[in-house]
């Protein structure tokens, strides 16, 4: 189980939001709700170590995340940022990284899981020969997507995965994404986006940050 209890952060030595608890449990899809520049960014990357938050403490499975050892903790904990950045290479190198770094060499790159995971996502034959570097904005998000995946993480953290898509593959993002989550049960997500209809499609409770400014 993630949890905050009592975070807060500052900017400019102004809170963006303090007080703020919440824990996500097995199963939980929650809605991460705010206005624009509300620090619902702020809030994922301080999920995942990647911005301090100035008070307050985050858990996962118990402990505090100043415990965990941050590579073991991310990959259990993936956050999916907005505009994900590639080494040079192919789509596939970009992938196999991440199997070559120290906190994942027990995982193994899944062949069978990465031609599932592209063949759900109805995509090109030659998709994982592409350079990572030149990909579209909606290509990224897609390789990100899968990248995070591959890793079978036990929580999601969704940034606008979809807002560069088009709207098939925002469907075909979608569906993906509900079939991770429905293979366990001890899996779980947050998820933000302006699509309001996305959002209602694919959580089950809310988090409305706007009221902990
Ligand atoms: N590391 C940082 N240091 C200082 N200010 C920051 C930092 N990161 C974000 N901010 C500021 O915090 C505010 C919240 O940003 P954030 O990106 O979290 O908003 P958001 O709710 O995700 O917005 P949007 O819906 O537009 O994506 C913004 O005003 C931003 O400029």
């Amino acid at each position: 189980m993630l949890a905050a209890k009592n975070i807060r952060r500052l900017i400019d030595g102004v809170p963006i939001w303090s007080g703020l608890s919440f824990k996500l449990k097995p199963g939980d899809r929650l809605a991460l709700r705010g206005p624009s520049g509300s620090g619902k960014t702020l809030l994922m990357r301080s999920l995942v170590g990647l911005d301090e938050i100035d008070g307050g403490e985050i858990l996962y499975d118990g402990r505090s995340l100043d415990d965990w050892h941050l590579p073991d903790y991310r990959r259990r904990v993936r956050y999916i940022p907005q505009d994900a950045s590639f080494i040079t290479g192919t789509v596939k190198d970009s992938i196999s990284l991440f199997f070559r770094f120290k906190a994942n060499r027990d995982l193994q790159l899944d062949e069978y899981l990465l031609d599932s995971l592209t063949a759900q996502l109805q995509l090109p034959a030659n998709f994982l020969e592409k350079t990572a570097d030149r990909l579209s904005g909606g290509e990224k998000q897609i390789v990100a997507l899968i990248r995070s995946l591959m890793l079978q993480p036990e929580v999601l953290l969704l940034d606008e995965p979809t807002s560069n898509l088009d709207e098939s593959m925002v469907s075909n993002a979608e569906q993906l994404i509900e079939h991770w989550i429905r293979q366990d049960s001890s899996r779980s997500l947050i998820w933000t986006s302006h699509d309001t209809r996305q959002l209602d499609c694919m959580t089950n409770q809310n988090l409305h940050i706007s009221n902990y400014g």
